[in-house]
């Protein structure tokens, strides 16, 4: 019997290739004999999750794709560790280094990139790697276990990403940047600023600016020489500045190359029968570094092989996600706006979120996303599809987007995720489409974690959870189990698990937290460190000590940092109501320190803006007056109308009830900030029912409302009930605060609180009298142990100390160590207004 199947031969076994034979196995099962040659000695697997191996989030054996059975099982001969050195286009015939040879019919070269080595004196030196592949990550893990200084040469996406792991092995990591700003071919100056404060307070080093001359030691490492002169000592360095198509063997073999092996659209080189693709391909100019376009590429070039017609391949939109635990980080697109194109930022440095797309001709071309990702997957799917976003720039930019607000999560909307291809790709680390998943779907997977694992899509970056979130609840129905999340990447544990365990445990600290309930990451990210304050001072409210280090800027100063470095400082002016003598003071304190405006703000407080830092404590001990907490996750204000002590309608005294309240509540911290207003007739003019907790006299009594905000999210608030007097007033309030303070997740307003736990079920516990006393009596107690923190700093010199104006010499970087302009740790150091 003659064998009348081709002889096809893929030289390299990794990502492209093998998906190329994948697509082409199940196009055309029968049509080749396939031979398969890898340089490395390992069957396929995900170069992409080597970040995770070396962070410790995943196993070796858990990122092989293709074990030994597969190649078997498809009756594929694979040739492992044997390298191919030579091809004779004339004869067919692939040469390998250990003496094998093979013919083919059809040829394709898949062999990927190597790791740029800086070409400088003592880049050979024992301890010098890149990080490509699974050698480099047993090294980096082998040197860990003895060295204990690390440098990373690259702050790009594998460099960050080398470094966390390295973090995570116990090793001092620093990480040596050429450019001025990190990840510059992923990122803006201003997301790339809030990325290295957060992997700065993860315990990552970073020397920005700096070019490497030379790596010392002997024998081995032991140190980075630097072109201004500076030194630092290292013991491993891995260097990631970069990759290079590995094209030597094309060269070699009369294939045409620049950057990498030239292609067509449809994957072919020059020579007969030789196709090229992935990393080691450049396609229209291009030579990609992402595996979404590379399975692009694989897709069209098995359906050529098979002989199925295929309109080619025009090139692709790439995104990026950084695989960083506790940081998210998303770039679609062009991130700078060409001529022409326009772009819209929005950025809140208090929360750590920034976000900027980039529109041409009303298309949306790019976005930038940090702190909060997850419309990332759907602005991702408007950036390929090129449809219009024309008047709807604001809504997609604030996250507002019916495409957000309906899946809850930037997942798409049902419309959208209903009407996209069969075939169009949802998880491009993974090449998975949405027909995979719905197929998965129809085929009982009704979790993410079971779509993982029939399909591997969300497996890698996780970039597209969302939309297979999406699809699993378009799909699968009420049958969707949605599994719970950790509160960040830091830890799977949920807010409710975390609260739980501190309380049966006794936890006390932040460290004891993460310890006992084996965080991932040592130090902890911008989004748990503050909750995990948060939740320990509220549990604990006579014991627990606040850690400082773990509130954001304007926590930390006790005022709000303005944009140009200056602080805003705001008193408490109870209800509203001030007097000449308080005013008097106010203007004196303004003229003595030069503050250069003074304004009204929105809750009926004034404000002393663009006060010099070292002036705080001075500011403050002058004006004699409590904080007013408008900088802090704490009450803020008790907005009042005139009430019926002037006002022809009023039918109680709203000042007086307003006063009253704040009094009670001042200085008590929260989830989020609180706001209050108290309106003496149901005209309402102190807009009580856009508040957290709205007040409204009525005709015998007052009617409480909760959950309002006049934020981004305007919402109403709802109607919680009706009291007779003033003492029922204080109570309701009392017992509402605290039910949310213990409930409320670290950051969430009462807004979002009060829908996600509904009013119904709040209305149930608080109609209880008993467990209303308990409520009001616990936040008591809490209140009863603060102190204002403007008298604290003021009448103590060591915290006072903390204000001192620093020499410039002290403030500008030295090998090892940051610059910044907030020299004290703490969880972001930017310079942002919060509204008051
Ligand atoms: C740590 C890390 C994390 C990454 N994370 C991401 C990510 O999150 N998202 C993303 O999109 N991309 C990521 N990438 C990039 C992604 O892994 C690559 O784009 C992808 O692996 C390239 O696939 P490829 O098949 O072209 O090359 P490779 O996967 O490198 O495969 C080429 C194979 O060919 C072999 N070979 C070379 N020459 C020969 C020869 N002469 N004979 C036989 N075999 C040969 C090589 O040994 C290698 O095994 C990451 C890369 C690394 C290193
Ligand atoms: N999450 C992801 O998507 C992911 C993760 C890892 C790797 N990758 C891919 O792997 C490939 C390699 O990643 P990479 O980060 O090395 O490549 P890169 O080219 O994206 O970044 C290299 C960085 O090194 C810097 N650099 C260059 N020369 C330097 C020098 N002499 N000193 C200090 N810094 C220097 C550059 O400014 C650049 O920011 C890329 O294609 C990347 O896309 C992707
Ligand atoms: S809410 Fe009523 S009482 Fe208060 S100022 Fe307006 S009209 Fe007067
Ligand atoms: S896109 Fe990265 S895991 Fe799906």
């Amino acid at each position: 019997m003659t064998n009348k199947r081709k002889k096809l031969v893929l030289v390299g076994n990794g990502m492209a290739g093998v998906r190329t034979i994948e697509h082409l196995l199940k196009l055309a099962p029968d049509m080749y004999d396939i031979t398969i040659f890898g340089a490395e000695p390992h069957p396929n697997y995900n170069r992409i999750m080597l970040s995770s191996v070396l962070a410790g989030g995943a196993s070796m054996e858990e990122i092989v794709i293709n074990d030994l059975d597969w190649y078997r099982d498809n009756r594929i001969t694979l040739h492992l560790g044997q390298a191919i050195t030579r091809i004779d286009s004339e004869t067919r015939r692939v040469y390998a280094e250990g003496g094998i040879e093979e013919e083919y019919d059809e040829l394709i070269l898949a062999t990927g990139s190597n790791a740029f080595i800086l070409p400088i004196p003592g880049a050979d030196k024992e301890g010098v790697i890149g990080f490509r592949d699974i050698k480099d990550c047993q090294a980096m893990q082998e040197a860990s276990r003895t060295h204990k200084k690390a440098a990373v040469i690259g702050g790009g996406l594998l460099g960050l990403e080398a470094a966390r792991g390295l973090l995570n092995l116990g090793m001092d990591v620093t990480v040596i940047h050429i450019n001025e700003y990190l990840m510059e071919r992923q990122l803006d100056r201003p997301a790339s600023i809030m990325l290295q404060k957060e992997l700065e307070n993860q315990g990552m080093k970073f020397l920005l600016k700096k070019q490497t001359e030379a790596v010392l030691g002997k024998q081995r490492a032991k140190g980075l020489l630097f072109k201004d002169g500076s030194m630092l000592e290292a013991d491993l360095v891995v260097m990631a500045v970069g990759i290079r198509p590995n094209v030597a063997l094309a060269q070699r073999s009369g294939l045409v190359v620049e950057r990498g092996i030239v292609v067509d659209d449809h994957m072919r080189t020059n020579l007969p029968g030789v196709y090229a693709v992935g990393e080691c391909a450049q396609h229209r100019g291009i030579a990609y570094g992402l595996v979404a376009p590379l399975y692009e590429q694989g897709a069209v070039l098995a359906k050529n092989l098979a002989g199925v017609p295929v309109e080619g391949y025009a090139g692709s939109v790439t995104s990026t996600k950084l695989k960083v635990s506790g940081v998210d980080v998303f770039s679609g697109g062009v991130f700078v706006e060409p001529e022409g194109a326009r772009a819209l930022s929005y950025q809140d440095e208090i929360e750590g979120v920034y976000k900027k797309l980039v529109v041409l001709n009303d298309r949306l071309i790019g976005a930038v996303l940090f702190g909060e990702t997850s419309e990332g997957a759907s602005l991702f799917a408007m950036i390929k599809s090129g449809e219009s976003i024309a008047g709807r720039e604001k809504e997609l930019l604030l996250g507002l987007s019916a495409d957000a607000l309906s899946s809850g999560g930037g997942g798409g909307s049902a419309a959208r995720l209903e009407s996209m291809p069969a075939d169009e790709i949802v998880c491009g680390c993974n090449g998975v489409s949405k027909g995979d998943i719905v197929q998965a779907i129809d085929g009982g997977c009704n979790s993410l974690g079971q779509i993982k694992g029939c399909t591997k899509a969300s497996a890698s970056c996780g970039g597209c959870k969302p939309l297979v979130e999406g699809l699993l609840q378009l799909y699968a129905g009420d049958a969707a189990v949605t599994v719970k999340e950790g509160i960040c990447g830091c830890t799977t544990h949920s807010r409710d698990e975390i609260v739980a365990e501190i309380k049966r445990m006794g936890l006390k600290t932040v460290k004891e937290v993460m310890n006992v309930l084996e965080w991932n990451n040592d130090e902890g990210c911008s989004k748990c460190r503050p909750s995990l304050n948060y939740y320990l001072g509220m549990l604990w409210p006579a014991e627990y000590k606040d850690e400082k280090e773990s509130r954001f800027t304007n926590e930390r100063y006790h005022a709000n940092i303005q944009k140009d470095g200056t602080y805003s400082v705001i008193p408490r002016i109870y209800g509203g109501v001030t007097s000449p003598t308080e005013l008097k003071r106010i203007a004196e304190v303004a003229e003595k320190f030069d503050v250069p405006l003074v304004k009204f703000t929105g809750g009926q407080r004034l404000d002393l803006l663009g006060v010099k830092k070292e002036d705080l404590p001075g500011v403050w001990e002058a004006l004699d007056m409590p904080s007013g907490h408008g900088y802090g996750k704490s009450l803020r204000t008790v907005k009042t109308c005139v009430g019926s002590t002037f006002c022809r309608f009023g039918t109680q005294d709203a000042m007086g009830m307003g006063v009253r309240l704040e009094k009670a509540f001042e200085r008590m911290s929260a989830p989020a900030k609180v706001k209050l207003a108290v309106s003496g007739c149901p005209r309402n003019c102190a807009e009580a029912t856009v508040k957290d907790f709205g007040v409204v006299a009525v005709d015998g009594g007052w009617e409480l409302h909760v959950g309002g905000n006049a934020g981004i999210h305007v919402r109403a608030t709802d109607l919680l009930g009706f009291v007779k007097t003033d003492d029922e007033v204080e109570q309701w309030a009392s017992a509402f605060l605290q039910y949310y303070r213990e409930n409320a997740t670290w950051n969430e307003r009462t807004a979002p609180w009060v829908e996600r736990v509904g009013l119904e079920h709040i209305k149930e516990v608080l109609s209880d009298e008993e467990e209303r006393k308990a409520l009001q009596a616990r936040l008591r107690d809490t209140l009863d142990q603060t102190v204002d923190p403007w008298k604290e700093i003021v009448s103590e010199p060591e915290l006072r100390k903390n204000f001192e104006h620093l020499p410039v010499a002290q403030l500008v970087s030295t090998p090892g160590e940051q610059s910044g302009q907030d020299n004290s740790a703490g969880m972001d150091g930017q310079k942002k207004e919060e509204s008051a």
